[in-house]
């Protein structure tokens, strides 16, 4: 048997979604990420780090593909095909038959992608360069390909500088229209890894971008692989930190995975009570719509409130929840009340929701405001301006906005929203001095003075009609609990902070993705009332798991 040629005291790369590590994770923008990369290469003899890189490449695609016998390297211009180059010697010397496909050019290369392929070539690695011939011999290899054939994409990285085009568009294309397995090394090529969005197309045509099964990010992952279109054309995202402080250069997002949760959903001390995890009332459901409320309210429930009320906006619906005897329904309370409660205010709540707001947005010690309470803000200037109110005066806010929302509450469209989803969630907390989940594929969590976090947890089981009422009662219901709790901890009045908000808001979207990943790890559809049933199993799970 062939001796894997890699550096056993080197750590493997990690699955980043699918492993038990539920701290954060730094992540750079590729300005930010080429930066790390010069400060310590200067630090470390020539070459390290893409030596590292190579390392770590091959590693994880002989324990990805350990019955791959052949090897396909498409390798590009710059120090992302330097990194396929380096994997390409050490894979040949374990053993295995490789081929460098090369998009470049020997005087253009960058030195350390320079170096690489002078070492693969002597290691005997065969590299074809990617002129027409290159690329008709490309084309038929791998539309012969079976899912036993690894393809590594080493074609573009962190120095994408505009949309895929021309011979490079072209290779991605043969390269997803392949049935071989595909490893991308630092981002799919072509994927914007700042935003998580595809670069502009060139006139009339769609973006070019790998549709990986895995991604191996390096140094440290970009934001762009976890929100937007990322998740979809990266795969399982993997990484490796190449053995380099990432904290040396400041961050520009952070991923959440669970760390926040495990703050707010503390263990519940034997002598509290009903009364100890506050009051949340939710008000929603116009005509048609009371569905929406009460998904809401089960899901608060389910996450520890302590007391949960409905306010039902069409009066001809407001019966019990029958399944659901816990819940109240109710008329809004006073002032004084609700300067006491958890609101979450917007669930199917039509036009008629609007009227309610000016005293909620008064009075409400906690306020979450969804899908319709959003609209009514983004239609009614004296709405936007009672929430800039709110906001000075120190009440916090949570928003949840999907897409449409946020864009309506922007003045823009949903695809202007999806081009750059940090800033539209950062531009709507900063505006509001609230806290905001830009809801989709990785909900962005952004607050004013603070980095903006991806939810890691979730997938497309939750794309179901009443998900983000699920999504808003859990908020409400943690949230309710942890300021409750935190008051009660500092034994005196205790000021609600937007930083209470945050914590609830982060642990509320990480519960409730990974409630759906154990109801639908395969993200077959859900319905919201099994999600919001199920919030409250997710968190006696992960209560009983941390006792174990
Ligand atoms: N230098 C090093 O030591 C290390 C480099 N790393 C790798 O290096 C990558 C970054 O390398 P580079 O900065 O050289 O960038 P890339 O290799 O990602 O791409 C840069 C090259 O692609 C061309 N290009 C950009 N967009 C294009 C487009 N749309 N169509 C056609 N050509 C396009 C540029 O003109 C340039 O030639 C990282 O993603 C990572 O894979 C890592 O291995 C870490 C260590
Ligand atoms: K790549």
């Amino acid at each position: 048997m062939t001796p894997h040629p890699f550096d056993a005291a080197s750590a493997p790369p990690r699955s980043v979604l699918t492993g038990r590590d539920r701290s954060n994770l730094l992540l750079h923008d590729a300005r930010h990420g080429s930066e790390l990369e010069r400060l310590h290469a200067l630090a470390l003899p020539p070459h390290t780090l893409m030596q590292r890189a190579g390392q770590a490449l091959a590693r994880l695609a002989i324990a990805l593909a350990p019955h791959s016998r052949r090897i396909e390297i498409v390798a590009g211009p710059g120090n992302n095909g330097g990194d396929g180059f380096e994997a390409a010697a050490l894979l040949q010397q374990a053993g295995k038959t490789v081929r460098v496909w090369w998009l470049g050019q020997p005087d253009r290369q960058p030195a350390d992608a320079g170096a690489a392929r002078l070492r693969a070539l002597a290691f005997g690695v065969p590299v074809v360069p990617i002129d027409d011939t290159g690329q008709t011999l490309l084309q038929d290899t791998l539309s012969r390909c079976d899912h036993g054939t690894l393809v590594i994409d080493a074609l573009l990285g962190r120095g994408l500088n505009r949309a895929a085009d021309g011979r490079i568009a072209e290779l991605i294309a043969t390269i997803n229209a392949s049935a071989a397995a595909v490893l991308a090394v630092d981002l799919p090529s072509g994927l914007n890894g700042d935003t998580g969005s595809w670069p502009p197309a060139p006139a009339g045509g769609a973006a070019a971008v790998i549709d990986a099964d895995w991604t191996l990010a390096l140094l440290s992952p970009a934001p762009g692989l976890f929100t937007g279109s990322g998740r979809d054309h990266a795969g399982e995202i993997w990484w490796h930190d190449l053995a380099v402080d990432l904290q040396a250069v400041p961050a520009q997002a952070v991923l959440e995975r669970g760390a926040a949760f495990d703050a707010v959903a503390v263990p519940r001390r034997h002598a509290q009570h009903k009364g100890s995890f506050g009051d949340v009332w939710v008000i929603g459901g116009a005509a048609s719509m009371a569905g929406a409320a009460w998904l809401a309210a089960r899901a608060a429930l389910q996450c520890g409130a302590g007391r949960v009320y409905v306010d039902l906006l069409d009066a001809r619906s407001r019966h019990a929840d029958t399944l659901h005897p816990e819940l109240m329904p109710g008329a809004t309370p006073d002032a004084a009340r609700l300067g006491a409660s958890t609101v979450v205010a917007g669930c199917g709540g039509g036009t008629d929701i609007a009227a309610r707001l000016p005293s909620l947005l008064a009075h409400a010690a906690r306020l979450v405001l969804d899908a319709d309470a959003l609209n009514a803000i983004a239609a009614d200037p004296a709405l936007d301006r009672a929430l800039r109110a709110r906001g000075t005066s120190g009440r916090p806010t949570v928003m949840t906005p999907h897409p449409l929302e946020a864009a309506r509450l922007l003045g823009c469209s949903a695809a202007d929203v999806q081009r750059n989803r940090f800033e539209a969630a950062q531009t709507l907390a900063d505006r509001w001095q609230v806290v905001v989940v830009l809801k989709g594929s990785g909900s962005v969590i952004a607050a004013p003075g603070e980095l903006p976090s991806i939810n890691g947890s979730g997938n497309a089981a939750l794309a179901t009609p009443g998900s983000g009422d699920v999504l808003a009662g859990c908020l409400g219901g943690l949230w309710s609990r942890h300021a409750s709790t935190r008051r009660d901890a500092a034994s005196g009045p205790h000021a609600d902070s937007l930083q209470t908000a945050r914590q609830a808001t982060l642990a509320a979207c990480h519960l409730h993705g990974a409630t759906a990943q154990a109801l639908s790890p395969q993200a077959e559809a859900l319905p919201a009332a099994r999600v919001a049933e199920a919030l409250g199993d997710e968190l006696r799970r992960i209560a009983a798991a941390r006792r174990a």
